[in-house]
Order: structure tokens, then C-alpha cells, then sequence
């Protein structure tokens, strides 16, 4: 459903994803940690179409985003979960969650958001999975945010896509609260076979919820594997890099090697670390020299 190789992106001068790497099959929940600043936004960003990635492969959902493409043709494979849900607030429950079908009806009842009963149908389909069905007729602005975080799923839902992408979606919710929302959201797309990729900051859900768990640092994946591998070292490798990486690198010919950080990230992946590029110090204390 994902695949991606060697992505790159930068802003500017500041290079944010540097070679990423990653594949999400069908009905695969991945959680996707790192500490703030990462790229993991940037990264869901690129794999939304909200960003355009610099060079690399990006299919998501059967579309090639390094393509062109239509924001309809994306919205069809595609949906989004948000930290605020982005709901709008004066409408019924049952209306937000219709708002993730415009994209899929034509552009007039689209603007009068004329909907079909098999929509209807549906919409209440995605309430029911999230256990709000006896709130449909509600105003949404009288749920709790814990509920409004399930109407976003559900609307995401309603999309019928091939791939959820969540971007922190539980960060202003309690524990209880974010936990019963993770669930929901990881059994719907689990029985209906939708990938997922869930921006989380909390490694307690991610060891929780997730199949997999990918780790960036400093726009490096440098963890990939299932959650019980998420030991220690591995925390180390996604949290606390330049720590990692002073420890990790030997002194060659005498030249301490210099914190190259994106260089020196360590990397854990499918049960062995990768010593990334420590020989790169090296490499640039030789050419030092020589010059
Ligand atoms: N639109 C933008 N324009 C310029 N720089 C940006 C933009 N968006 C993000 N960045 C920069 O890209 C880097 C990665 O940011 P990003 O938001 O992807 O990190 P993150 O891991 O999602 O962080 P957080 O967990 O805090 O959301 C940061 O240095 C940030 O300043």
C-alpha cells in the first residue's frame, strides 16, 4: 500500500528527510516515533501530497506522488486523521462524516453537498465502528474531544481509502481517552485492511498499538521492526542520538572524529544495528588532512 525508497526532502538549505525508506502493507498498523523536529510530519506531508518530495520513490495507496496526480484521485485513496480533527463544529455528527465522501461525488453535489443514500448508509456504517451511532443527529460541538477524534476516524473511514495517515491524533486527549481512540482506530483499519501510519509521541501506545514501529531521527529512519524489539539501545538510537553517536564512534589515526550528526545515526533495523556511516568521520578527517 506505501512503498518508499530513498526519499529526500529539504526546505531550503535545511535537508529534513534524508533517504527514507519504508514499506506498509494492507491492514498494517505503524507507528511512527521520533523526538520533535525529526521529520515525521514532513514525511506524512509528503505521503498526503501536502509536500512535494525533492527525489526518491513515493507510492501511497496506489498513486505515484512523484507524479502528477489530482487532489480528488488522492482524497479517493487517502485520508486523513488530525491532532484537532478539523471538524466543523455547527454541523450534525453524521454530516462531518459525510464531508469525507466529497471527494468522492461530482463537483456540483459536492458544492451543495448533495449526498447519495448509499453515502448516508455508509457514513452511519463508520459511526457505528467508532460506537458513536446514537450521536449522529448531535451538533458536534457538544461532543468531548475524545468523541471528535472519532468522528475524524470515522469520516477518515468514510473515505473508503486505501491508507489512514494520523499525524499525532491523540496528543490533546487523557490517557483513558487516547487509548480507546487508538483502538478504535487501529481495529477499524485492521478488519478493513487499511494501512496505517500513526505520528505518535508516546512509545507506551506505540508498543501498545502498533505492528511495526519506525523510528526517525534527525530525518534518518533508524528503527524498524516489531514493538518488542523497541528495547533501550533502540530508544537511544530514536531519542538521544548525540549521545549514541559520540559513544559509537571510534578515533582513527589519531583524529577524535568530529559529531557529524546526520552522519552518525546509528541504525536498528529487522533485529540488527547498522553502524551507519561512522566510517564518514573518518572519511572527512582524511580529506581534512590532505588538504
Ligand atoms: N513548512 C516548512 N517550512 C520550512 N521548514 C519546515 C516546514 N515544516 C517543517 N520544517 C522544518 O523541518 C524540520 C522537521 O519538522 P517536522 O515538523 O517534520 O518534524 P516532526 O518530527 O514532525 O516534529 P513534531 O513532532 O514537533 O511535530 C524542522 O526543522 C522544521 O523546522
Amino acid at each position: 500500500m506505501i512503498t518508499i525508497r530513498n526519499l529526500r526532502k529539504s526546505y531550503g538549505s535545511n535537508h529534513v528527510l534524508h533517504g527514507i525508506d519504508l514499506d506498509v502493507k494492507a491492514g498494517e498498523f505503524v507507528v511512527m516515533l521520533g523526538l520533535s523536529g525529526a521529520g515525521k510530519s514532513t514525511l506524512l506531508r509528503c505521503m498526503n501530497g501536502l509536500n512535494r518530495a525533492d527525489s526518491g520513490t513515493l507510492q501511497v495507496g496506489g498513486i505515484d506522488l512523484m507524479q502528477k496526480h489530482s487532489r480528488r484521485e488522492l482524497a479517493r485513496h487517502v485520508a486523513m486523521v488530525f491532532q484537532h480533527h478539523n471538524l466543523v463544529p455547527r454541523l450534525s455528527v453524521r454530516k462531518n462524516v459525510l464531508t469525507g465522501r466529497l471527494g468522492q461525488v461530482g463537483t456540483f453535489a459536492s458544492m451543495m453537498q448533495m449526498f447519495r443514500h448509499s453515502d448516508i448508509v455508509l457514513a452511519d456504517q463508520c459511526l457505528e465502528r467508532v460506537g458513536l451511532i446514537n450521536k449522529a443527529d448531535q451538533r458536534t460541538q457538544a461532543l468531548s474531544g475524545g468523541q471528535m477524534q472519532r468522528v475524524g476516524i470515522a469520516r477518515a473511514l468514510a473515505q473508503q481509502p486505501n491508507v489512514i495517515l494520523a499525524d499525532e491524533p491523540v496528543a490533546s486527549l487523557d490517557p483513558k481517552t487516547a487509548r480507546s481512540v487508538l483502538q478504535y482506530l487501529r481495529d477499524a483499519t485492521r478488519e478493513m485492511g487499511i494501512a496505517v501510519v500513526c505520528n505518535l509521541h508516546q512509545v507506551d501506545y506505540a508498543k501498545e498499538f502498533g505492528d511495526r514501529v519506525v523510528g526517525l531521527a534527525q530525518g534518518r529512519m533508524v528503527f524498524n521492526d516489531v514493538p518488542a524489539a523497541l528495547n533501550a539501545a533502540a530508544l537511544d538510537a530514536i531519542y538521544h542520538t548525540t549521545d549514541v553517536q559520540s559513544s559509537s564512534m571510534p578515533a582513527m589515526d589519531g583524529v577524535q572524529p568530529r559529531p557529524y550528526p546526520h552522519e552518525h545515526v546509528p541504525a536498528y533495523c529487522a533485529g540488527k544495528w547498522m553502524p551507519a556511516t561512522a566510517n564518514a568521520a573518518h572519511a572527512v578527517a582524511a580529506t581534512e588532512r590532505a588538504l
